[in-house]
């Protein structure tokens, strides 16, 4: 089994023409663009790339732009001089510079802001770093694995995102299916995480019944793989040991469902107030996105800015 099978096995013919994509592009120093779902294993599929790569005994370096502020974007990746602005009270090479030598993971792309996008481009056509506060580039070597799970040419069209910029990273574009386009892995997939975080947290192992795998199977999963391992995780921790049927899975994974985050809608029992209900979804969408509000916002259909205003108004942390 290569490495690409092994970070996302798959009987999938869409995904299995995808890893072999991605272990020819492995081998040289191109681009790649990663595209797909949250939760659909871009992360997973970036590492196996690096892996496989030439520069597997160099460094692989993540960087979720996505959690980054705006005004810390540049220094964070190109680096800064010491003292370049408020606050930077020693030198910093920068995420790129650190990756020299082995592969920068670009998690969440199209969140870089303007001015970071520029140097991004300028550092992919020339392989120099302009760091913040320094006259003279310095030069980089490092492999760009970029991801989203935008659409980067609506992204361009409404001005977001630089034209160049996409054009230069979409030399190899790899997309992942999402996971109810390949619901022939649900069952194994299901089987393979209930062991792997039964045993990780050292409890004994559960099994799903034939029926607890088909409703897995029809259920939309909105938020991919990392739905799926969420649900896995907490099935191994309430339930070790157990034989899990259909009715012991949560609620909101009644019969079939296919896209978005609709499917986790359920209808509230009467007497609920709709405050309760917006209040519990948010956390829900926190929950499901580990804390990032702006991929919490998305998930819920609404902007950054509104979600921060609820969350105060909910006093949630
Ligand atoms: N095929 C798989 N087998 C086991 N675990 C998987 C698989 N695909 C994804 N995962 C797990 O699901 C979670 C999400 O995967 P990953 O972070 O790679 O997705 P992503 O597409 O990069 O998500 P995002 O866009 O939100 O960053 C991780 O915990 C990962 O280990």
């Amino acid at each position: 089994m290569d490495v690409f099978e092994q970070a996302l096995p798959t009987q999938s013919p869409n995904l299995q023409t995808v890893l072999r994509s991605a272990s020819l592009v492995a081998a040289s120093d191109v681009t790649v663009l990663l595209l797909g779902e949250s939760g659909t294993g871009k992360g997973r599929l970036a590492e196996a790339i690096h892996a496989a790569s030439p520069r597997a005994a160099g460094p692989m370096v993540a960087v979720n732009c996505g959690a980054i502020p705006d005004s810390l974007a540049e220094s964070e990746l190109f680096g800064h001089r010491r003292g370049a602005f408020t606050g930077a009270v020693d030198e910093a090479p920068g995420r790129i510079r650190a990756a020299s030598g082995g592969t920068l993971f670009l998690d969440e792309v199209a969140e870089l802001p303007p001015s970071a996008q520029a140097k991004l481009l300028r550092f992919l056509e020339t392989g120099e770093v302009q760091t913040v506060g320094e006259a003279t580039p310095r030069r980089a070597d490092a492999r760009v694995v970029a991801a989203t799970h935008r659409d980067l040419e609506a992204e361009v069209a409404a001005g977001r995102f630089r034209a160049d910029l996409f054009y230069r990273l979409n030399i190899v574009p790899l997309e992942i299916p999402a996971l109810r386009e390949r619901r022939c892995d649900i069952p194994g997939l299901a089987r393979r995480l209930l062991v792997e975080l039964a045993d990780s947290h050292g409890v004994e192992r559960p099994s799903f019944t034939k029926a607890a795998l088909l409703r897995l199977r029809d259920h939309g999963w909105p938020g991919n793989v990392r739905e799926l391992r969420n649900l896995c995780e907490r099935t191994a921790i309430l339930l070790p040991g157990r034989e899990v049927d259909a009715s012991n899975l949560p609620a909101g994974l009644a019969g079939e469902s296919t896209a978005g985050a609709d499917a986790a809608v359920a209808l509230p029992a009467e007497g609920v107030r709709l405050e309760d209900v917006e209040a519990d979804l948010i956390r829900q969408a926190l929950a499901r996105t580990e804390g990032n509000r702006s991929r919490a916002a998305r998930l819920l259909g609404i902007s950054r800015h509104t979600l921060l205003y609820r969350l105060r108004k909910h006093a949630i942390a």
